[in-house]
């Protein structure tokens, strides 16, 4: 059998006090004096409302002993201090360097970073300013007025949801797309509506050598070409950003058309970097540094608070709570907001490629479960599609309903009825409706003894379903930037209780490396000859259908 945990000494009395919660109610626990403001805490613009979760005050306080024996403090200390956490690739975890707005130095291998960083946010901010006076032209001297980001994952999804999340910010006169998928029909799709005379293109990849990109990229140099773009004139039509200068030389783009990044910053936090250029570019530099001082200001709330007040290391625990003791699979993130449609895809790369490991940061195989499975969408909509399982299925699953009190679009009474199904949702699932209650009701409106008897079993909500309250004034760039930064350092505080290096992804590579045997295979001249049966049949259908020997 499973540890719950790694050697912890609190872990024994966690699990007493798991014991004594699965046989409690999240309403029984409302009894607690000065529960509603015990269990809260307001930082860079957010409010965590943490009441309606299933565990005692008491709990609490020994979960907060988890982050403490498990050196929390001190591994955040090295993270900031630029130490090389992600041992195995002997790199610094530094995103947090993106977005210091202090006057304090960054040092990795003995050299501050900040000159470097506030450098590449100069040349951005140049960029920015001369595409938006319409002086940045295409071959023909007409200005950009479509920017396509071709990138994937950490070069693609929280770019999206920042850009999305900023909506209301966003430029009339320029269209963002992104093309990301190999699929062909993702770059049709953007080549059907892009005028090539006055497209800009961004080729985003941290190492430049992700397979989709680059042939998505080719692709659209190709299709340049095609449209009468001059050759000569490709720097005007190509940007790239990399922390491999090297490659994207080599694939064409004109060195002061390189902005940087650093091996320090991880793809999947790469947002705050150049990575993230698109951003200012479809909304204005400002916008951009409200978003980094946001984040900036999540970052010292984690940095000064104490843990008990600490909104990542709470989130963190909660999750570590019903991972461990409860063994919940996953934890779904509702927005009550539509312009954070994207999140949930940004944090299932954050989080999942982060702290989806089986062996800890030494090498050694965990004993104990670690990242759950990360999935969400918008309120109100998945009530009307997946709500029905978190209420009445089988399944534990804790939830984070984020919403905001303010709309930027005033209309009628929609951010009422809004608001009204964000509580009301966080309501249902903690405390949901007792059986007594339906047959009360239903014996009240006349059902017969058959009908009530038949219908209330399958009308009772249990109830006791964790639910987190994250709540902000309204989604502005700030608080988008802290909302990220939230999730990031959330994503810290499990790694670093699980003992995991959060900052690498090998399982992804066994992946690439047969994807390139197989593409050799399908596409090869001569006769293939697999001896695996199964990929066999499939490398013969796929090559008779293309005509290939
Ligand atoms: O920015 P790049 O180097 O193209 O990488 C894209 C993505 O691919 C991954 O390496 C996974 O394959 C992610 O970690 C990364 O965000």
């Amino acid at each position: 059998m499973m540890k719950i945990l790694p050697s912890y000494a609190v872990v024994d009395s966690l699990k007493q006090h798991a014991d004594q919660a699965s046989a409690a109610t999240i309403q029984s626990y409302q009894a607690e004096t000065g529960r509603t403001e015990r269990m809260a805490t307001t930082a860079a613009g957010l409010t965590l409302d943490f009441s309606r979760h299933l565990i005692s005050e008491q709990g609490l306080n020994e979960l907060i002993k988890l982050a403490e024996q498990a050196g929390v403090e001190a591994k955040r200390t090295a993270m900031f201090a630029g130490e090389k956490i992600n041992k195995s690739e002997g790199r610094a975890v530094l995103h947090t360097a993106l977005r210091h707005m202090g006057d304090r130095l960054v040092m990795v291998d003995g050299e501050d970073v900040m000159p470097a960083v506030r450098d590449t946010l100069s040349r951005i901010s140049s960029l920015c300013d001369t595409v938006h006076a319409g002086q940045w032209t295409g071959w023909s001297g007409k200005p950009v007025k479509h920017i396509v980001n071709i990138g994937i994952g950490g070069s693609y999804l929280g770019i999206k949801t920042a850009l999305d999340g900023l909506r209301p910010y966003q430029r009339k006169d320029l269209q963002a797309h992104y093309v990301v998928n190999v699929d062909p029909a993702d770059l049709a799709k953007t080549l059907a509506v892009i005028d090539p005379e006055t497209t800009l293109f961004i080729i985003c990849s941290k190492s430049f050598t992700t397979m989709e990109t680059r042939v998505n990229a080719e692709a659209a140099k190709a299709w340049m070409l095609e449209q009468g773009m001059p050759e000569a004139d490709s720097a005007r039509h190509f940007i790239a950003v990399s922390n491999n200068i090297a490659k994207a030389t080599a694939f064409g783009i004109a060195e002061e058309n390189i902005l940087p990044l650093w091996d320090w910053v991880g793809g999947r936090y790469s947002l705050w970097s150049a990575i993230g250029v698109m951003i200012p570019l479809m909304t204005s530099f400002a916008i951009f540094k409200r978003l980094l001082i946001g984040a900036f200001e999540m970052d010292e709330h984690f940095q000064n608070a104490p843990l008990e007040d600490n909104m990542p290391v709470i989130m963190g625990l909660l999750g570590i709570w019903y991972s461990n003791f409860f063994e919940a699979q996953s934890h779904a993130v509702l927005s009550y907001a539509s312009d954070l449609d994207a999140f949930p895809g940004h944090l299932q790369q954050m989080d999942m490629e982060s702290n989806g490991k089986r062996v800890t940061a030494d090498g050694q195989p965990v004993d104990w479960q670690t990242g759950p499975v990360i999935w969400g969408g918008v309120g109100t909509n998945g009530q009307h599609a997946y709500h029905q399982l978190l209420h009445q299925g089988t399944r534990l699953i804790p939830v984070d309903i984020v919403a905001a009190l303010e709309s930027h679009n005033p209309v009628a009474e929609h951010q009422d009825w809004l608001f009204a199904h964000a509580l009301a949702q966080a309501q249902a699932l903690a405390y949901g409706c007792q059986e007594d209650q339906i047959r009360a009701e239903m014996a009240e409106k006349g059902a017969s003894q058959a009908e009530i008897d038949m219908l209330a079993p399958q009308k009772v909500i249990p109830g006791n379903k964790p639910v987190s309250l994250l709540i902000m004034d309204k989604l502005e760039p700030e608080t988008l930037g802290a909302l990220i930064a939230l999730y990031e350092h959330k994503v810290f505080v499990q790694g670093a209780i699980w003992e995991l290096n959060s900052y690498d992804q090998f399982g992804v590579e066994l992946g690439k490396v047969l994807g390139d045997q197989i593409f050799e295979q399908l596409t090869a001249d001569s006769a293939v000859n697999e001896a695996d049966a199964g990929l066999n049949q499939w490398l013969q259908r796929y090559r008779q259908k293309h005509h290939r020997a």
